[in-house]
């Protein structure tokens, strides 16, 4: 399959500015959600959920079809709770609609890791939109009850390499897991809407346990409610995530920096760019002055 970005030429760097403002706007404006965390997380969610369908054997999936739009993937019971992000970006989207949704929901988790004080994330146009007969069949996202074995594999499939998933998986500084969505439930004491390399660092530094909850699922538990998932506490049982870990723990610079280009690589999976296609660099509010 292939997916080749489509260049606007009536559309330059402010237009997606002003797309980029709208939404780190209505993310200052709508602070209360989830108990104040705020609509930051769930947006990278949905960015990465749309992007994290692609399969590197028949190049398919992947965030340039927007197919999250349709019943059949945002119904997917790895998508729960994701429906709040879309109607978050539902009034962005019926005053900018001549953005692909692809283009939308990455430019939605691009801008909510950069308004969480992350690294910037280089961000390019040209997603399409497909048919709904183009959306991937559900499954293809991970599940959270495995170790490091299935933790490579899963990324291997995103075609990203060791340092590239724990680095991904550092994302988990945002926000947390909610129990009617995933049978997760905490943690409560670090739920999160700034972007750091805290994960890393309470992963090394607590004491954790694991413990089968309400639900029948595992989760690893620390005595200031902190939670990890078993495919979170897998990047300190395996040695070769182990040292990436301490690094990023130590050096949130060299996190940053492994997180920004696997970020937009997890965005940009299974699309062709012609050449000088353009990327964008987008400014933050506080840039701005806004
Ligand atoms: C093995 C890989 C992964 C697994 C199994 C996993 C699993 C989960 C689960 C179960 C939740 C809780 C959902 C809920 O209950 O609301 C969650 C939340 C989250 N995930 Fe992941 N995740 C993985 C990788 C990633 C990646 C690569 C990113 C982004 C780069 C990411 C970003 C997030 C964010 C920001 C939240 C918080 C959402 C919120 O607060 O509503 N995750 N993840
Ligand atoms: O240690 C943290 C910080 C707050 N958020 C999370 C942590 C660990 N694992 C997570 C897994 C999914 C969502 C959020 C988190």
């Amino acid at each position: 399959i292939v997916h080749i970005a489509a260049l606007n030429k009536d559309r330059k760097i402010d237009d997606y500015q002003r797309i980029y403002n709208k939404i780190a706007e209505k993310i200052r404006e709508e602070d209360e959600y989830d108990g104040y965390i705020g609509y930051g997380p769930i947006l990278v969610r949905l960015g990465w959920h749309s992007s994290g369908t692609y399969d590197k054997t028949n190049n398919s999936g992947g965030s340039y079809g927007g197919t999250y739009r349709f019943k059949l993937e945002s119904s997917d019971p790895s998508n729960n709770g994701l429906q709040n992000a879309a109607k978050f970006l539902d009034p962005i989207y019926k005053e900018f609609n001549w953005i692909s949704h692809g283009d939308l929901y990455t430019l939605g988790a691009v801008c909510a890791v950069q308004e969480a004080q992350g690294p910037k994330i280089p961000w390019r146009p040209g997603r399409v939109d497909l048919p709904e007969t183009e959306t991937p069949a559900n499954g293809r996202l991970p599940d959270a009850n495995n170790g490091a074995d299935y933790v490579r594999n899963f990324y291997a499939r995103l075609r990203m390499n060791d340092r590239e998933a724990v680095a991904l998986t550092g994302a988990h500084c945002l926000g947390r897991t909610h129990y009617k969505n995933s049978g997760f439930d905490g943690p409560w004491g670090a739920a999160s809407n700034s972007f750091t390399n805290e994960f890393f660092v309470n992963l090394l530094n607590e004491q954790w346990k694991l413990e089968k909850n309400k639900s029948g699922n595992y989760q690893y538990d620390s005595p200031k409610g902190y939670m990890m998932l078993k495919t979170d506490y897998a990047l300190i049982q395996d040695p070769s995530y182990l040292k990436i870990v301490k690094e990023f723990a130590n050096d949130e610079a060299s996190f940053f920096k492994e997180f920004a280009s696997s970020f937009q690589k997890l965005l940009e999976n299974g699309i062709d760019y012609p050449k000088g296609a353009p990327q964008y660099i987008f400014k933050t509010l506080d840039e701005q002055d806004i």
